[in-house]
């Protein structure tokens, strides 16, 4: 039987009629076989035995805690009915959660891959959970993940992510000064490579030129943030961009799949004792195995490199491997340094954390400028203004990155339609307490639920409705009586620590991308009027249609007087040239150098004009 087909309700209706039957079945077995037939046999107390013990052990597993009787709740048959039919988390959270909200003051139990669960979308609640960190530690769940499973191979048993106290504190280390320093971040923290990202987007830009029809996004954009953390992260080059289909994104993207496959979440020993009965799976742990090699040669390589000149390698251009392999070897650090594992485990967190989200959300971001053709337009506008006009590509310099505003509100709205992160890692309540006027008892779990405030109704003016202005000055995001209404990247001491370098990456790509091409969706994409499924699916194609360049000037050099920028229409000033004021003007149709003008916007030079001997 097909049950992607039946719907949810339905589907619950006949589960409840099947266990009812189950359980009359039991008593008739009972009653009339297993009973007389003990008489007989030995062998049916067995079998009755067994029965007895599965029913009360998926009763014990499934039941509704007696503790959390007075939080609304889901019940375990509408979520696995939904889990079963494919819905999206979108549809989920549309579908059961935000119908809910206001009954349950956005806290809502229910059973999920850690049991039954506090699912929370309520700001203020949120709020108290982010800043209460001793109070709502994460509950490390992946470190009761058992041994052998693909997500405990994957994770390791500890990392940044998952650690609290002591194990996060060797991670982010607490200064004496009483602000947070973090081992990463000095990376994090000082200013963003753009350079770095212009690169690679230059080399993705080549990609997209090379492609034949519509490109499809999310493999592409996947690759380049891949090298980008390979590159600022661990001064590995991935070259992932040109090399499609290579073997360790295609062992990632297996591995990253089957961790969440709910069925080896719920019963992990299908991954384990009885791994063989599923090859499947088998495949997915031996994509692991050769995932692990590659962090292995990530590693062995810094060090390598690191034994051979360390004096060569300024403070502040060490990238995150450096920083983490030296933590903790100076006397006086206060941190002990990171074990071998604990090094893998936490090139996997930056590796994870640093590429696919990224690369979800510009999927997005691209997505929906492309079916939103007047924000496609604005944005342009403003790129175009601040970059210029020329032919030859043209990345943003941190100066620029910062006044590049209406793409950033498009960012945050892609973010908060698209999050990549629709929960935060679970928290468990260190004792009881309460919140927003509800009791929770000690030990409780507690998720934040993103989605549920993104696409809350409750919260946000029709949330289903892409609109960047939600984020602009005096926009509704601004008036909205929380800012918990918004957590794309979390919040609190644990918020995203790769916020900023994620922003500036999208918006070096975004920049340099619209600035090149007009994007389309396909006429005949089953995407055209609507996203289907997730952004990140392969099938998601666009249109890139280079487009043509005006006649302006491709770069000015030196503080140029307004009437040089008068006569060149002239958006640059880039810093003096000795005391002659000079502006550099091509010609974007013709890329070669036209004319070079002095400070009365007289011709100082003309294209049959010898420059160089001119002793300049
Ligand atoms: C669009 C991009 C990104 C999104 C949406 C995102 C989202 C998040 C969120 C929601 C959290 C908080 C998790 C929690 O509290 O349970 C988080 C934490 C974290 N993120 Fe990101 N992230 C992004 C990019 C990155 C990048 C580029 C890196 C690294 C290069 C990174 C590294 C981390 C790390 C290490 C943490 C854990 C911090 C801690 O617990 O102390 N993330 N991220």
């Amino acid at each position: 039987m097909n049950l992607s087909i039946i719907p949810a309700s339905q589907l619950e209706s006949i589960t409840s009629v099947l266990l009812g039957r189950v359980e009359r079945y039991h008593a008739i077995l009972m009653n009339n076989v297993a009973l007389p037939l003990s008489k007989q046999s030995k062998a049916s107390y067995i079998t009755g035995a067994i029965v007895l013990y599965v029913a009360v052990k998926v009763y014990s597993i499934f039941a509704f805690p007696s503790n959390l009787r007075h939080i609304k709740h889901i019940s375990v048959l509408t979520w696995l009915s939904s889990l079963i039919q494919g819905e999206t988390a979108i549809q989920r959270t549309q579908r059961l959660i935000v119908p809910m909200w206001k009954e349950s003051n956005g806290m809502i139990a229910i059973y999920d891959q850690s049991g039954w669960t506090i699912n929370v979308s309520n700001p203020e609640a949120i709020k108290s959970i982010l800043y209460k960190t001793d109070l709502f530690p994460k509950s490390g769940s992946t470190q009761r993940a058992k041994d052998g499973t693909l997500l405990r191979g994957f994770f390791g048993k500890m990392n940044l992510v998952m650690a609290n106290g002591h194990e996060w504190i060797k991670r982010r280390k607490e200064s004496m000064t009483n602000c947070i320093d973090f081992i990463a971040n000095p990376v994090f923290h000082r200013s963003m490579p753009v350079k770095t990202f212009s690169y690679l987007t230059e080399k993705m830009i080549k990609q997209i030129d090379g492609a034949e029809g519509p490109v499809a996004l999310q493999p592409l954009l996947q690759r380049f943030t891949l090298d980008a953390i390979g590159l600022v992260g661990f001064g590995f080059e991935f070259n992932a961009i040109e090399t499609p289909g290579g073997e360790f994104v295609n062992a990632y993207n297996d591995v990253a799949n089957g961790i969440m496959d709910f069925r080896f979440l719920l019963f992990p020993s299908l991954d384990t004792t009885f791994l063989g009965l599923f090859p499947k799976r088998q495949k997915k742990h031996k994509q692991l195995k050769k995932l692990n090699e590659l962090f292995a040669t990530v590693i062995d390589h810094k060090k390598r490199v690191l034994s051979m000149d360390q004096s060569a390698i300024e403070e502040n251009e060490k990238d995150l491997l450096t920083l983490m392999i030296e933590a903790g070897k100076n006397d006086g650090d206060g941190v002990e340094p990171l074990t071998d594992v604990e090094l893998r485990n936490e090139v996997v967190v930056f590796f994870l954390a640093g590429h696919d989200t990224t690369s979800n959300t510009l999927t997005a971001a691209l997505y929906f400028l492309a079916r939103n053709l007047s924000a496609q337009d604005k944005a342009r506008k403003e790129i175009i203004d601040i970059l210029g006009d020329s032919k030859a590509d043209v990345g943003p310099t941190v100066e620029q990155i910062k006044e590049l505003r209406y793409l950033n509100l498009v960012m945050k709205e892609s973010i908060r339609f698209a999050s990549p992160a629709q929960v935060l890692i679970e928290r468990r309540a260190a004792q009881d307490t309460h919140l927003v006027g509800i009791f929770i008892p000690k030990g409780s779990l507690l998720r934040i639920n993103i989605l549920g405030l993104h696409y809350n109704r409750h919260l946000w003016k029709t949330p289903e409705r892409f609109d960047p202005n939600r984020f602009a000055e005096g926009g509704e995001f601004e008036s909205h009586p929380s800012a918990y209404c918004y957590l794309p990247f979390g919040g609190g001491a644990r918020q995203c620590i790769g916020m900023n370098f994620s922003m500036a990456e999208q918006k070096v790509a975004l920049s340099m991308i619209l600035r090149k091409y007009e994007l389309s969706v396909p006429e005949d994409s089953i995407h055209k009027d609507e996203l289907h499924g997730s952004h990140s699916k392969d099938d998601l194609g666009l249109e890139f249609i280079g487009r043509s360049f005006d006649q302006r000037p491709l770069a000015v050099l030196g503080t140029t007087g307004p009437h040089v920028q008068d006569k060149i229409g002239g958006s640059f000033s880039l810093g003096s040239f000795g005391d002659l004021v000079l502006a550099l003007v091509f010609d974007s149709e013709e890329p070669d150098l036209v004319e070079l003008f002095d400070e009365d916007s007289n011709v100082f030079f003309s294209e049959d004009d010898d420059f160089l001997n001119r002793g300049i």
